[in-house]
């Protein structure tokens, strides 16, 4: 195995093993947004990706996969259910996302966590050349930036953290609360999605550590007496804005986009929804709202249909089991009392759909909702405003997902204010077109102007500049 230059390392590989006949050598590039957020910084550097393929078990020798060099790190059955499902999705998740769900604390999967989080920086360290630039991505191996800078003090290593970083009196739960910062703290640069993410990992920083902080620079002591500078800043990442402009403009799918709404009966308004089915996205806030709407009579079924694609995720988790269960109880209530044989209420769908059916969906929909509870970003906000190349459709959206810094003409929301939402759905459905054009035409500027590669680009030079001033300490 060659060294690289440039080392990403991540929960899972931008790859997922492909069915029967299909992909490249077995493996297919996955769907997910930090694979294309990296795509381009991958092709332009010498770079290899470290993470999980996916599946237990599953033991494969580094591969090089359409220009970069893939390195799997295998877990077991037992990891999968202690670091992944346990300490990563079920303490970690609910914790940052403000307890909408319960965390649970346990040590045997804290334990399991320190274990993996301890492989992927070695597989990282081994795959790095001297002086090299490792990326470390999300949640899943925040203890990952300390193992390294041990073990590999030339390098220079970034963290980005894609999920929201909670208040001092929430974090403080965290038994483990000092090791997860001292990990974090082993980076240059850590990046967060909000400019109050980042706050709140620097007061607690400042109260569990009392470092000094200034501007996001916080100084952090080593054990030999010397000391680094890690930079915490927002950095709030976006999609590849041009591919979404130019797949919305390719006329099979905006014939799709026709079929999918005559599907539906070509109502007056098509609602939509895409999400993971977590409990962040505010999916049972959105329903019970278009539920009152209907029993109120302030829309009907003959002219407004929601579609709610939910797709599935981490399944063997409790809380999304639950999670499962209540949203499609409601569902088929809701469609029970309103429906026609002519028309549904709500159409849902518990799938995963390819990009090229998303756009069509974004395309068909007049009005999408975004409600989450908590969301770090949430890219589908961005996806559904740059493939609206008519100025045409309003987005709805909550002011918990980061997305809503940026997108200040979106319809903004406070999903737990049930009335409100409904009578925001209500001013969405009646927008007349020029207000819709005006504030997408506002909201499509940012998104196409800051995009993933503007994303990348700053995070990328914010760890040059890290680089620079090492080596100016060192001369
Ligand atoms: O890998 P999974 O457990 O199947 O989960 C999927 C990913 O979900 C999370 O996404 C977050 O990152 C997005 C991009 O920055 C952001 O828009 C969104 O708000 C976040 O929730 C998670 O952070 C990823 O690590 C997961 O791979
Ligand atoms: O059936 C689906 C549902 C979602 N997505 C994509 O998954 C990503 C979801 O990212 P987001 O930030 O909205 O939420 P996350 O799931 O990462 O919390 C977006 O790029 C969606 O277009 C997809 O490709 N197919």
């Amino acid at each position: 195995m060659t060294q690289a230059e440039f080392v990403v390392v991540a929960n899972r590989l931008p790859v997922d093993k492909a069915g029967p006949g299909e992909g490249e050598d077995g493996w297919r590039r996955s769907p997910g947004g930090l694979v294309t957020a990296l795509e381009p910084v991958m092709k332009e550097t010498d770079g290899a990706w470290v993470g999980w393929p996916g599946q237990a078990d599953l033991e494969v020798e580094p591969f090089d996969f359409d220009g970069t060099q893939l390195i799997p790190v295998a877990l077991s059955a037992d990891e999968i259910e202690k670091y992944y499902e346990g300490f990563s999705n079920d303490t970690i998740w609910p914790l940052y996302h403000d307890v909408i769900a319960a965390p649970r604390y346990r040590r045997v999967w804290w334990d399991s966590y320190v274990r993996v989080n301890r492989r992927f920086a070695e597989a990282a360290a081994n795959a790095v050349k001297e002086n090299g630039t490792v990326w470390v991505q999300d949640y899943q191996l925040q203890l990952v930036p300390k193992m390294l800078r041990e073990m590999r003090p030339d390098l220079t290593i970034g963290y980005f953290h894609h999920i929201p970083f909670p208040a001092y009196g929430l974090y403080s739960q965290l038994p483990w609360r000092r090791l997860v910062l001292e990990g974090l703290l082993g980076a240059d640069v850590i990046g967060f999605q909000r400019v109050a993410d980042a706050g709140n990992f620097a007061r607690a920083v400042r109260r569990l550590f009392r470092y000094e902080t200034r501007a996001g620079r916080i100084t952090v002591p080593g054990e030999d007496g010397t000391a680094h500078t890690a930079l915490a800043k927002a950095f709030p990442i976006s999609i590849a804005a041009e591919t979404y402009m130019e797949l919305a403009k390719k006329p099979e799918v905006q014939a799709r986009a026709k079929e999918i709404r005559e599907g539906l009966g070509n109502p007056k308004a098509i609602l939509l929804g895409v999400d993971r089915l977590d409990y962040t996205k505010g999916i049972r806030h959105r329903l019970k709202a278009f539920g009152e709407l209907l029993e109120d009579g302030r829309v009907t079924v003959d002219d407004v249909t929601l579609v709610q694609v939910a797709s599935p995720s981490r399944e063997r988790v409790e809380a999304y089991v639950q999670l499962r269960d209540e949203i499609e109880l409601t569902v088929a209530r809701i469609n029970g009392d309103h429906d026609t044989f002519g028309h549904s209420a709500i159409r849902y769908l518990h799938q995963g759909y390819p990009r090229e059916e998303m756009v069509a969906l974004f395309l068909a929909a007049d009005v999408m909702l975004v409600t989450a509870l908590r969301d770090g970003m949430n890219l589908v906000a961005k996806e559904y405003v740059a493939t609206r190349n008519d100025n045409r459709g309003v987005l709805v959206l909550s002011e918990f997902a980061g997305a809503a810094d940026e997108l200040g003409s979106a319809l903004k929301v406070n999903p737990h204010d049930i009335d409100t939402l409904k009578d925001t759905i209500i001013q969405a459905i009646e927008m007349p077109e020029a207000d819709q054009a005006r504030r997408m035409r506002s909201m499509r500027k940012r998104v196409l102007e800051h995009d993933v590669k503007a994303w990348s680009d700053s995070f990328l030079a914010a760890l040059d500049d890290a680089r620079a001033a090492k080596e100016r300490a060192t001369r």
